[in-house]
C-alpha cells in the first residue's frame, strides 16, 4: 500500500509502503494510483514527492507476484500517469532503488538520491529486461554507453555515482525527504513539461552499429546461453533507433518472452534460494533463528597461501582485526606484499582508504591465545592438519572457535583433536576467498549450534553466501564433483576427447569444461588426494581400471606421472605454448596417448554424442545430490543449487542442478541413469538413489516439496 499525507503546506508526499524493501505489489502500486489521484486534485498540492518507508525508496516489482495471474493495476501506465502529471513529481530515493523502482523513479520529473543509496536496473539476474520503460528511458536520460554497461550487467551505482552519470538531479549526505520537499517546494511552479524523460530525444552516437555489434558480442561471451542479456542489448537498440512508443512495443515484446522462459523461473528461483540458505538448521533441530553467534572482533588466519591471503583480506574488509600467521619468514614477507595490494585495490575500488592497521602478521602461534576464532588454511593433509588443532586447543582461551577451511577432509576428526570438540567448523571458502561469494559451513557431530551460527555470521559480515552442510567426504560441492570427474575420464577411455566434452559442457553454460578446469586446478591436487586414499594401487592380479572393487580410470594418475600437471606445467589434458600458459590447445600426444591406453585395455573407441557427454556427466552430478539429501547433509535442495551456482559455475539461467533435474523432468532422469547404469553396472555412481526414486513414485514434485519427502530431524535440544 502507500500513505498518503500533505506537507510543508504544498507538498502531497506518496510513501511506498511494503516492508522490507516496499516491493511495487498490487496493493502498493494500487495505492499509488489512489494517492497521486488525491495529490494531483487536491488544489491545495503544487508538486509531490513520492518516498519509501523506513529508508528504502523501492527494491522493484515484486518478484513474489510472477508466478500468479496478474491483479491490481499495472506498472507501465502507472509510470505513464506519474510521468504525465501536470504538477511537478519528485523521487526521493534513500537505500535502494532497484528494478521497477528505479522505473518509477526515472517516470518521476526530478530524482533526489542520498550519496549512499543504491541504483540500478538488476533485472537481468532474474532472466528478464526492465519491462516497465527502464530500457527505454534509461538510455534517454544518461546515454546508450552508461545504459548498456547498468542494464546488461545489473550493477548498481551509489547515489554519487548516478549524479555523475546524470541519473538523478541531486544527492544529499542529510534526510533526503527533508531535502526532496524542499525541492519540491522550489520547483512548484515549473511546468513539468520539459522534464519528462519519455520525450527526450536519445543521445546521439557516431557509430551506433559498431557500439551494439561490440555489446552484443561481449554480452553473448559472458551470457553463457542465457537469453536476458541479450534481450536487454536489443531493447536498449530499440531506444537508440526507434521513436518511444515503437521502443515501448519492443520492450513488451522481449520481456514477453523473457517472462515466461524456464530461464527467468530458474534464476528467480535462484534468488529466492540464495535467501532461504540463510534459514539454516541442523539435524539436532537447532536453527538460524533461535541461536545467538559468537562475536568476533578478533580472528587468526594460519597459513597464508592463496587460500589464506584471500580469507584475510575477506576478514579485514570485513572490519575483523586478523592476525596473519605464517611459519616461513620469506612467504609471510611475500603473504604481506600480497595482502596489503589486495587491500589496497579493493579499497580503491570502493572508494575508501585501505585498512592495513587492521591485520598483523605473525611467524609463531602464539597470539592464538588472544582471537575470538582461529581459521587454519593449511596445506591439504590431515596429519599437519590435527597437529595444528591439538595446539591451538592448549593456546587458545576459553571460548575460541576453531574453524578449519578443508575442501573435503573429515571435520568431526580434526574436532577430536581438541578439548572442546563443540567450537570446532568447516569454513570451506572457494578461490579466490575474498571474491567468491560462496561459503560452506561444516558441522560435525559435535559441532554447538553456536559454532555454526558463527561461522555462517562471519560469512555473511564478508558479504558471502554461507551454506551450512552436513560432514561427509568433500561436503556437498565436491562429493558431488566426484562422480561428475569421474564420467568425465570414463568416457576419455570409452572413445571421446577432451575438446569434446569440454565444448558439450560449455554449450550448457559451465564457464570452463571439465578438462579445462582440471588444468586450471592442477592434476596433481587430485592426484595426491587419490595417493592419500590409497587408489593408485594396483591390487594383485586385478586390471588397473578397478580399484576398491568399482571402476576406476587411471588416466589422470598415468599424466601425472608423465609430470603433466596442467597449465602450470604448460601440459596436461590440453597444450600450452608455455608452463603457466593459458590458452588451451588440442594435443595430438595426448590423442595418441589415449589411443594406446584403448588398445593396452583392449577398449574399442566408439562414437558418443552431446546427448551421452551431457547426461551422464550431469545425471551422475545430480544423483549424488539426491544422495546427499537422503543422507541430511544438505538440508534442502536449494542448498546444493546455491552451491552449485556460486561456487562451481553451473549456470544461473539453469537454477543448479536440482532445479534443472526437475527441469528435465525427474522420470526421465531416473530412466536416462537406469539406462546407463544397466549398460555400466560397475560404476555406483550411475545406480539412481532412492530418494529421486521415491519422488517420482509420488508423482514428481516441484522442487520446493522435495523436503516433505526427507528424513525429518531429530531434534535432540
Ligand atoms: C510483462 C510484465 C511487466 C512487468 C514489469 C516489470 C518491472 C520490472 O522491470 C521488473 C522488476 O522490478 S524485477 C525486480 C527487480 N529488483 C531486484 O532485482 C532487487 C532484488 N532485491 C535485492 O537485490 C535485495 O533484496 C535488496 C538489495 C533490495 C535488499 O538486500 P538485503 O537488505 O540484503 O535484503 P534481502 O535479504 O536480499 O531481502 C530481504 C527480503 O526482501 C525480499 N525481497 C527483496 N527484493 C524483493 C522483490 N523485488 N520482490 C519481492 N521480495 C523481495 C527478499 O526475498 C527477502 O525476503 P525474506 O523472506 O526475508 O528472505
Amino acid at each position: 500500500m502507500a500513505q498518503y499525507s500533505r506537507v510543508s503546506g504544498t507538498v502531497g508526499l506518496i510513501t511506498l509502503l511494503n516492508p522490507p524493501v516496499n516491493a511495487l505489489s498490487a496493493a502498493v502500486r494500487q495505492g499509488i494510483v489512489d494517492t497521486l489521484d488525491k495529490a494531483l486534485s487536491d488544489r491545495k498540492v503544487k508538486s509531490v514527492v513520492i518516498c519509501g518507508h523506513n529508508g528504502k525508496f523501492c527494491g522493484g516489482a515484486d518478484i513474489r507476484e510472477f508466478s500468479s495471474p496478474l491483479t491490481g493495476p499495472p506498472l507501465i501506465p502507472l509510470i505513464q500517469g506519474v510521468e504525465s502529471a501536470a504538477k511537478p513529481v519528485v523521487a526521493a530515493i534513500d537505500g535502494v532503488a532497484l528494478g521497477g523502482g528505479l522505473e518509477l523513479a526515472l517516470g518521476c520529473h526530478y530524482r533526489i538520491a542520498h550519496s549512499k543509496a543504491r541504483l540500478g536496473l538488476p533485472e537481468v539476474h532474474l532472466g528478464l529486461l526492465p519491462g516497465a520503460g527502464g530500457s527505454q528511458r534509461l538510455p534517454r536520460l544518461i546515454g546508450v554507453p552508461a545504459a548498456l554497461d547498468l542494464i546488461t550487467t545489473g550493477r548498481h551505482v551509489t547515489g554519487a555515482e548516478a549524479l555523475q552519470l546524470g541519473l538523478v538531479d541531486k544527492v544529499t549526505d542529510r534526510n533526503t525527504v527533508d531535502e526532496a520537499v524542499k525541492f519540491a517546494l522550489s520547483v512548484a511552479d515549473q511546468p513539468p513539461n520539459s522534464r519528462r524523460v519519455s520525450t527526450f530525444p536519445c543521445p546521439r552516437h557516431p557509430d551506433l552499429d559498431a557500439l551494439f555489434e561490440g555489446a552484443m558480442q561481449r554480452v553473448r561471451q559472458r551470457a553463457r546461453g542465457a537469453l536476458a542479456p541479450v534481450a536487454c542489448v536489443q531493447a536498449i537498440r530499440a531506444a537508440a533507433t526507434l521513436p518511444y512508443a515503437q521502443g515501448m512495443e519492443r520492450e513488451r515484446e522481449l520481456m514477453a518472452t523473457l517472462f515466461t522462459s524456464g530461464q527467468a523461473r530458474a534464476q528467480q528461483y535462484h534468488f529466492f534460494a540464495q535467501r532461504a540458505v540463510g534459514r539454516w538448521s541442523m539435524p539436532s533441530g537447532a536453527r538460524w533463528d533461535t541461536t545467538k553467534p559468537g562475536a568476533v572482533h578478533k580472528a587468526m588466519v594460519i597459513g597464508l597461501g592463496t587460500m589464506g591471503r584471500g580469507i584475510s583480506v575477506a576478514l579485514v574488509q570485513a572490519g575483523v582485526s586478523v592476525v596473519a600467521m605464517e611459519t616461513n619468514e620469506k612467504q609471510l614477507m611475500e603473504a604481506k606484499q600480497a595482502i596489503s595490494s589486495m587491500l589496497e585495490r579493493g579499497a580503491k575500488r570502493r572508494g575508501v582508504a585501505p585498512a592495513l592497521d587492521k591485520i598483523r602478521y605473525s611467524w609463531n602461534m602464539e597470539p592464538a591465545a588472544d582471537v575470538d576464532l582461529v581459521i587454519e588454511a593449511v596445506f591439504e593433509d590431515m596429519a599437519l592438519k590435527k597437529k595444528l588443532f591439538q595446539q591451538l586447543s592448549a593456546l587458545c582461551k576459553p571460548g575460541t572457535f576453531l574453524c578449519s577451511n578443508t575442501s573435503g577432509l573429515d571435520v568431526d576428526q580434526l574436532a577430536s583433536e581438541t578439548r572442546h570438540p563443540e567450537l570446532v567448523v568447516g569454513m570451506h571458502f572457494f578461490a579466490p576467498a575474498h571474491v567468491m561469494k560462496l561459503l560452506e559451513v561444516v558441522y560435525g557431530s559435535r559441532s554447538s549450534p553456536q559454532a555454526v551460527a558463527t561461522a555462517m555470521e562471519l560469512g555473511k559480515r564478508m558479504g558471502k553466501v554461507s551454506v551450512a552442510v552436513g560432514n561427509c567426504r568433500g561436503f556437498v560441492g565436491n562429493r558431488m564433483l566426484k562422480p561428475y570427474l569421474e564420467q568425465a575420464f570414463f568416457l576419455l577411455e570409452e572413445g571421446t576427447t577432451p575438446e569434446f566434452v569440454d565444448q558439450v559442457l560449455e554449450e550448457f553454460g559451465f564457464a570452463m569444461g571439465v578438462f579445462r578446469m582440471s588444468d586450471l586446478s592442477g592434476l596433481d591436487v587430485g592426484w595426491r588426494v587419490r595417493k592419500a586414499d590409497g587408489l593408485l594401487n594396483v591390487s594383485e592380479g586385478h586390471s588397473a581400471r578397478i580399484r576398491q572393487g568399482c571402476r576406476y580410470s587411471p588416466l589422470g594418475d598415468l599424466l601425472c606421472e608423465q609430470g603433466r600437471f596442467g597449465q602450470k606445467t604448460g601440459r596436461g589434458w590440453y597444450q600450452y605454448d608455455k608452463p603457466g600458459g593459458r590458452v588451451a590447445k588440442p594435443d595430438p600426444w595426448l590423442h595418441g596417448f589415449l589411443e594406446k591406453f584403448r588398445t593396452q585395455h583392449g577398449l574399442v573407441a566408439h562414437r558418443i554424442d552431446h546427448q551421452e557427454v551431457l547426461e551422464r556427466c550431469l545425471y551422475a552430478l545430480m544423483n549424488e545430490g539426491f544422495r546427499i539429501l537422503e543422507d541430511g547433509i544438505a538440508a534442502g535442495p536449494e542448498d546444493i543449487d546455491v552451491i552449485y551456482v556460486l561456487g562451481y559455475s553451473w549456470p544461473p539461467h539453469r537454477g543448479g542442478p536440482m532445479f534443472y533435474a526437475g527441469m528435465v523432468g525427474l522420470q526421465k532422469v531416473l530412466e536416462r541413469l537406469e539406462h546407463y547404469h544397466q549398460e555400466h553396472p560397475d560404476i555406483p555412481s550411475l545406480k539412481p538413489c532412492n530418494l529421486l526414486r521415491k519422488l517420482v513414485v509420488n508423482g514428481s514434485p516441484p522442487v520446493h516439496k522435495w523436503r516433505e519427502f526427507l528424513k525429518k530431524p531429530q531434534s535432540q535440544l
